[in-house]
């Protein structure tokens, strides 16, 4: 069988290039399109020599409906408004879509949902193994530990990221809630500012630091009276999410349609 045809979104960004390279490089995948948005230096170029190397023969595009409609997959790292348009133009196509994309609101999960219903559509706030692994051991310490151990998830990125809490934060707590056999929903405590009042028992809280290049860092705090338990993830290289995207997109080939995560592809479930 041929090599899935891959179209990376978002091919300027710090993601898209990552995954580019990792495409051009793999022998089992091809890539077949690159696209940017309309106000994109790169657009009309070809994508190697805008990344500064050799000539790869793709053309980045600002249109992704002809790429896509040639594609078997759409490796999506962008905006939550072009992750959403994304997810309709490659349902429509019946290829896979692999969301790397975080920030995205109630209503955007609404439309990824419907058009999951059409193909298959994998998403994770993190693609990398380590994390994936620490969602499950997180979600067993939570639910080892009584709830007079305080839960707090603490992330650091780079100065660009623009969404907080991390996808990855989100679904570290959404593991610990679970845990505790609640939703995240019930025991999420707002942003603490000001005069917060002492802390509401079983609830879990995120803190945000943005500075300088950082990739990517998380601890889940547990907190008791005269211990704490943390556990952490430290990114210090890109490539891991690149790696996990195109692990996914690969997964997904002969899969139908529905809504998957990394716990899917990785046999983590
Ligand atoms: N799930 C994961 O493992 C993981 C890992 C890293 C980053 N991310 C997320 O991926 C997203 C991108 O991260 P980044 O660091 O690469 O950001 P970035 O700003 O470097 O790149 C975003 C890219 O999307 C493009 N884009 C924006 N709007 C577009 C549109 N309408 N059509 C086509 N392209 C468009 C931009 O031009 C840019 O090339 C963020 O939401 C980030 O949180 C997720
Ligand atoms: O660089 C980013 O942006 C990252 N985003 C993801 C998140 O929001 O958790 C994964 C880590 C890097």
């Amino acid at each position: 069988m041929d090599k899935p045809g891959i179209v990376v979104a978002g091919a300027s960004g710090r993601m898209g290039q990552m995954l580019i390279q990792l495409i051009g490089d793999s022998d089992q995948a091809r890539l077949v399109g690159a696209v940017d948005r309309p106000d994109s230096p790169w657009i009309g170029q070809d994508v190697g020599t805008a990344m500064g190397g050799a000539a790869m023969g793709i053309v980045v595009t600002d249109d992704p409906i002809e790429v896509i409609a040639g594609a078997q997959a759409v490796i999506d790292f962008t905006s939550p408004a072009a992750t959403v348009a994304l997810a309709e133009l490659t349902a429509q196509a019946r290829a896979v879509h692999v969301i790397g994309t975080t920030g995205l609101s109630e209503g955007d999960l609404k439309h990824i949902a419907a058009a999951a219903r059409h193909a298959p559509i994998i998403r994770a706030g993190n693609m990398s193994l380590g994390v994936n692994l620490l969602v499950g051991l997180t979600r067993k310490v939570a639910a080892a530990l009584g709830e007079d151990w305080d839960i707090d998830v603490v992330e650091a990125h780079h100065r660009h990221k623009v969404d907080a809490p991390s996808g990855t934060a989100l679904m570290l707590g959404e593991a610990a809630a679970e845990g505790r056999g609640k939703s995240l929903d019930d025991l999420r405590t707002p942003a603490r500012e000001g005069i917060t009042g002492a802390r509401e028992e079983g609830s879990i809280g995120f803190a945000a630091i943005r500075g300088g290049d950082v990739v990517g860092e998380h601890d889940v705090i547990f907190a008791a009276d005269g211990e704490r338990v943390v556990l952490r993830h430290l990114a210090t290289d890109r490539a891991i999410f690149a790696r996990g995207a195109l692990r996914a997109a690969l997964w997904g080939q002969d899969k139908g349609p529905g809504e998957y995560d990394m716990s899917d592809v990785l046999g983590l479930g």
